[in-house]
């Protein structure tokens, strides 16, 4: 039986993107909201002992998060065989250590909490730090899909000439990949988080670089602090108004405009969460990630004679 995709509100192109790629049924799913601000929930397709895909991203995830539960929690109940998630913004990640006494370690208990209800996971780039691989976390097999490819191939047509510019160490694993598949040098920054919205950043020096145009890469921008001063340092320095690209445009309030206001040439974003930034496509590389998720488990072979126990 094929699987079946249902879209939570505001993921309709990529729940569609995926039934497609995958041959899989669209499934019909009404959310809404009461008066009383409750989520009444209502499951249009049968579903009995088969695989539902929900796609919900969860970028400002509290008001999408109790949603998730309960339409997942109605697909169980009307005998969906397994429940996987793709969220292609996975949210709760950026709290993964214990920063000042008293505080939760968000990310785990999130983790936690997800893998207490669905069967799998499927996400972009997620916000791996402090914490190593999802499967630290995550109770439940998870699948990454990397977004470094789509955006080694936009700077290979659009800004051959690039030098990739990573803000923070975390960021090493990602600017690096995208360099060598796009044929760029680059450069990863210090940075020290001072706040929600303000960081210190040490550079290196950059006169040998100034004959490329710079291109500032980063997973996430949410307030855009760690991108405008990125910008401001590098014009400091003496070179191009910078190329911004982040794989997750969050945009928290005016964030987009700041950092056009900043300086950056252009601002652009992959499709993890719809905005006008929107530049890269990563739907086939999330659908092609959800097709290995899909894949049953390797069978065990049965032992063979040699490698039997003495008797
Ligand atoms: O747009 P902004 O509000 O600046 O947020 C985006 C930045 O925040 C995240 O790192 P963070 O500083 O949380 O990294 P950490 O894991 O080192 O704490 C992310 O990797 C970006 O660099």
């Amino acid at each position: 039986m094929s699987p079946i995709v249902f879209s939570l509100p505001g993921q309709e192109a990529l729940a569609a993107h995926l039934s497609s790629a995958l041959g899989a049924e669209p499934g019909a799913l009404n959310l809404r909201q009461f008066p009383d601000g409750e989520t009444y929930v209502r499951i249009g397709s049968a579903v009995w002992g088969r695989t539902a895909i929900l796609v919900c991203g969860l970028d400002q995830p509290n008001g999408k998060s109790l949603p998730l539960y309960l339409a997942a929690a109605t697909l169980r109940e009307h005998g969906a065989r397994r429940v996987l998630l793709v969220a292609p913004y996975l949210a709760y990640l950026r709290q993964d250590k214990i920063f000042q006494e008293g505080e939760g370690l968000t990310s785990q208990h999130y983790a936690r909490w997800l893998s207490s209800f669905l069967d799998g996971l499927v996400t972009v780039d997620p916000h791996l730090h402090r914490i190593r691989h999802l499967d630290d976390i995550y109770a439940i097999p998870t699948r990454v899909a990397a977004a470094a490819p789509a955006i080694a191939q936009w700077l290979r047509q659009h800004q051959p000439n690039s030098l990739l510019i990573g803000p923070d160490e975390e960021s090493e694993q990602w600017v690096s990949r995208i360099a060598r598949e796009a044929g760029c040098p680059h450069l990863v920054l210090t940075k020290e988080r001072l706040g929600d919205r303000q960081v210190a950043l040490r550079l290196p020096e950059m006169e040998q670089h100034r004959e490329h145009q710079p291109v500032l890469i980063d997973d996430i921008i949410a307030s855009a602090g760690t991108m405008i001063e990125t910008v401001g340092r590098l014009r400091q320095a003496g070179l191009p108004a910078p190329t911004c690209i982040g794989v997750h445009p969050i945009f928290a309030g005016s964030a987009y405009q700041d950092l056009i206001h900043a300086g950056a040439a252009r601002v652009l974003s992959c499709n993890t969460i719809v905005h006008a930034s929107n530049a890269i496509d990563v739907h086939n590389l999330i659908a092609e990630t959800v097709a290995e998720l899909l894949l049953p488990p390797p069978s065990l072979k049965p032992a063979s004679a040699s490698a039997a126990l003495p008797a």
